[in-house]
């Protein structure tokens, strides 16, 4: 049995049934199964489907986002925006489902033709994180079964109520129930039998960098095609021109969304020298006025940590910077209540960070930002890029040739140049080096979950 509580009071919400190995292999085999109906049902239909459901989540958008905040704690206005975010990917996808095109390619002989065609790759598996239950999945969800693949995905032990309830309404929009399941228990036993089994074609998955890469070891024993959306490290750069009253206001809506727990969030703030005190007041003043506290009270700005784990991690980057010479010029307050299992950090700012700091490498997940300063662009660059991952980044400047320049030279898949929150469902998702494989969202995001299949018809006419 799972217990999935609240992480703003510590409240038990529910408890979830965990699947037995037999329950989840049978599945699996359903799945499977599923896919040879579900991928000859003709396009319109299946994009009908997909428009069926994102209607019946908007009739519910209330109810799923209080749940949301209940299991997650984020901002009962975010969660409300998640559930529009989350819709946003079934509707792009319900309509690229009327747009897979295959080609026909000019043949090397008279007797012959070439037929391309693109097929559905089978069933996918998917695991996914606590951070957003509801748009991690749709943004899975919607293309595979838009492309005609089958799905099962098992949701992060911390959230799994959001994502039961979107697949309970998949079912009452008239998606068959074998097309699209899920399975509930410890992440690492799932992600076994997941990557082992052979009716599994595709695994793709969200989470931490380190899961990411075991799974991509296990897909190899059966060569399955993976996408991965791993950990982030964002560099948020304000060049010297910088509009800084407007760079202020993106870097609080990247940094302190979700209480900071979101993969795209800024994590490191690389500013000029000669702006420097001007940002870093701004910013600080900025951040202390953020109100911390319970996601369904209407005035809280930041929500709570999701549990001890996040906590501690946040907790021991910033002692570690301290320690290391970093002044702390907002923040480094907590509250804490060991016995209810409820975590929450003050916004944090951090003057004269390093980049041996741990904080400058290790992705925080959580409301501190520590800001370093640059003197020339190649050196914002070079701090810019001295990380393992390369998912997010962000710059602020009204000068082209810095910001064609920068852009040139960021080694990042989501690039943002006065703008903190570029995601969304027309767009390419992912990240380079150890950020992931593959895109999510956009036209990009339904390519993985097809195949290319060529025909040769040859004595022909
Ligand atoms: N790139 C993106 O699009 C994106 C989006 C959201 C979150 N993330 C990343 O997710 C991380 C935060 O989420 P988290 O703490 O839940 O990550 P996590 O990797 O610990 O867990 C993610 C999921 O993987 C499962 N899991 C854990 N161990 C597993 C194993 N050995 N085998 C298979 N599955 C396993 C968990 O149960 C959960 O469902 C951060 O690193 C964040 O950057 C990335
Ligand atoms: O945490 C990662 C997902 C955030 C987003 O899609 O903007």
């Amino acid at each position: 049995m799972i217990n999935v509580t609240n992480p703003a009071t510590g409240a038990l919400i529910s408890q979830v049934l965990e699947h037995t190995e037999d329950e989840i292999k049978a599945k699996l085999e359903n799945g499977e199964k599923a896919f040879e109906t579900w991928s000859s049902i003709n396009a319109h239909a299946r994009s009908r489907l997909l428009r069926n459901w994102s209607a019946i989540i908007l009739k519910k958008k209330q109810e799923i986002a209080e749940v949301m905040t209940l299991e997650n704690g984020k901002l009962l206005k975010e969660s409300l925006g998640e559930v529009d975010y989350a819709v946003s990917y079934i509707d792009w996808y319900s309509e690229e489902a009327i747009r897979i095109y295959g080609r026909t390619v000019p043949a090397s002989a008279e007797s012959k033709r070439v037929i391309i065609s693109r097929n559905p790759v089978g069933l996918v598996a998917a695991i996914t994180p606590w951070n957003f239950p509801a748009a991690m999945m749709t943004r899975k969800a919607a293309p595979a079964l838009a492309a005609g693949c089958t799905f099962i995905i098992k949701p992060a032990e911390e959230t799994p109520l959001t994502t039961m309830k979107l697949i309970e309404l998949a079912h009452e929009a008239g998606i068959p129930e074998e097309v699209i399941q899920y399975v509930n228990g410890d992440g690492a036993k799932i992600g076994s039998l997941f990557t082992e089994s052979r009716s599994v074609r595709k695994l793709t998955f969200t989470g931490s960098t380190p899961v990411g890469k075991l799974l991509i070891k296990n897909s190899a024993q059966t060569v399955k095609n993976v996408t991965m959306e791993l950990g982030g490290h964002a560099p948020l750069i304000v060049a010297k021109d910088a509009d800084i009253d407007f760079a202020v206001k993106q870097t609080v809506l990247s940094k302190f969304r979700n209480a900071g727990q979101t993969c795209i969030c800024a994590n490191r703030v690389i500013v000029h020298e000669d702006i420097l005190d001007a940002f870093s007041e701004k910013i600080t003043e900025a951040a202390a006025g953020l109100q911390v506290g319970n996601g369904l009270v209407e005035d809280t700005d930041v929500g709570p940590i999701i549990n001890k784990k996040g906590f501690e991690k946040i907790k021991s980057q910033i002692n570690d910077a301290v320690e290391k010479g970093a002044e702390v010029l907002t923040g480094n307050a907590y509250s804490a209540n060991e016995e209810k299992g409820t975590y929450f950090v003050y916004p944090t700012v951090l003057k004269n960070t390093e980049r041996d700091m741990t904080i400058m490498q290790e992705e925080t997940f959580g409301p501190v930002l520590p800001i370093i300063s640059f003197k020339e662009l190649d050196e914002a660059v070079a701090l810019a890029n001295d990380t393992a991952y390369g998912l997010a980044a962000y710059f602020f400047t009204n000068d082209y040739r810095v910001g064609t320049y920068l852009h040139d030279h960021l080694d990042f898949g989501i690039i943002g140049w006065n703008d903190g929150a570029p995601s969304g469902a027309h767009v390419p998702f992912g990240g380079m080096k150890e950020s992931g494989l593959g895109r999510e969202g956009g036209a990009e995001g339904i390519e993985p979950y097809l195949e290319t299949k060529y025909l040769s018809i040859g004595n022909h006419m």
